[in-house]
């Protein structure tokens, strides 16, 4: 478990004070995977520099499982740094090494035995599915190659915690799926505790339990995908699950119709319900269905449905309907808010 409490982080250039965290709290269970998405500038960097002790916060605590990360002395900071295994962009393998070679680099440096270092290495490389080219060159490895062995020589150190910064920004899309489903194996087998700095949704969408949004060194919304997915007007709950865009000047209601349209958020509890026809029959009327999409939010299923009721619908029984039935109910976002947040979660 991860326990981030008040971190700050405040750079001085000349006169200048630099606000890079402006007092962030979080905690990650063990076995999850929690996302942090943001704008550039937005204090990612920061966060996990100061999580894999490569710089000192300000003020503010880091503990992982329990003890506390951020008070070690320099004497003692090797020791508490394998505690985190690292994974970055680019896999930053040493060209000079084998996969094997890269993999068994931190062991060496901490002057693990040398049976030790074999039998970890070849235990690792059948972990990341490498097993047949522990003697491959980085330069003869795939990206998404290259990335197994960052992430198996950020395990070497059997870390609690795995700081993933934009692990698969530099992978095509179907070797991004490869690579985070194995994250997310590794998470529940090694029961370890991820967090993800992203900019990329369908990265949230695949393997996060739960998700940050990052703005000017603050969380400004966090939560569950199941909890975000239920606030449709929140910015990262538009980022995950967005209605196809409709033109500008058709939102699917006229100026003033905004009452009898309504944007519907279903969760796996209700997503294979028939809620829409059973609200047409109970109260006799007609619903229109202006716009939909329906995506997996890590292995479930959610839905947003933007319907327009028919004329003389009583609009509050109905929404108390569809809200005793586990619907969400939101007003309509137009499309120029929604696009600016889109953005926003996205950046
Ligand atoms: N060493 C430093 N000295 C001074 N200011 C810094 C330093 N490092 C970061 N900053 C400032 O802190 C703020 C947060 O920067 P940070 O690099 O953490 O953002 P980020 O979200 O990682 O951005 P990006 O996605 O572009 O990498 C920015 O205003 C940045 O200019």
């Amino acid at each position: 478990m991860i326990t981030i409490k008040d971190l700050r982080k405040v750079y001085h250039q000349g006169q200048r004070e630099i606000i890079a965290l402006d007092g962030v709290s979080l905690q990650v269970p063990k076995g999850s995977i929690h996302g942090i998405i943001g704008h550039s500038g937005a204090g990612k960097s920061t966060l996990v520099r100061c999580l894999s002790l490569l710089d000192r916060p300000t003020s503010g605590s880091v503990a992982v499982n329990d003890v506390e990360l951020s008070s070690v002395g320099q004497r003692e900071i090797r020791q508490a740094r394998r505690h985190i295994g690292m994974v970055f962009q680019h896999a930053n393998l040493l060209d000079s090494r084998t996969a094997a070679g890269n993999i068994a680099h931190p062991l060496e440096i901490v002057g693990t035995p040398k049976a030790q270092i074999e039998e970890t290495v070849n235990r690792l490389l059948g972990l990341v599915g490498l097993a047949e080219l522990g003697t491959a060159y980085p330069s003869q490895l795939s990206g998404g190659q290259r990335q197994r062995v960052g992430i198996a020589r950020a395990l070497a150190g059997d870390p609690d915690v795995l700081l993933c910064d934009e692990p698969t920004s530099a992978l095509d899309p179907a070797t991004t799926d490869e690579i985070l489903d194995l994250i997310k194996d590794l998470t529940v087998r090694l029961q370890l505790t991820v967090l993800i700095i992203t900019h990329e949704m369908n990265v949230v969408k695949r393997v996060c339990d739960a998700v940050s949004l990052l703005e000017s060194g603050r969380i400004v919304e966090h939560g569950s995908l199941a909890e975000i997915a239920e606030h449709a007007d929140s910015r990262l709950a538009q980022a995950l699950l967005p209605l196809p865009q409709l033109s500008a000047e058709n939102q699917g209601f006229e100026d003033g119709q905004e009452e009898t349209v309504l944007d519907l958020t279903f969760g796996p509890g209700n997503a294979n319900r028939p809620v829409l026809s059973g609200l047409a029959r109970h109260f006799d009327i007609d619903v229109n269905v202006i716009s939909g999409s329906v995506e997996s939010l890590g292995s479930e299923q959610f839905g947003r449905l933007r319907v327009a009721l028919g004329p003389g619908t009583d609009r509050a029984a109905v929404v108390r309907y569809l809200e005793e039935s586990g619907v969400s109910v939101n007003r309509p976002v137009p499309n120029s808010e929604q696009d600016s947040s889109e953005k926003g979660a996205q950046a």
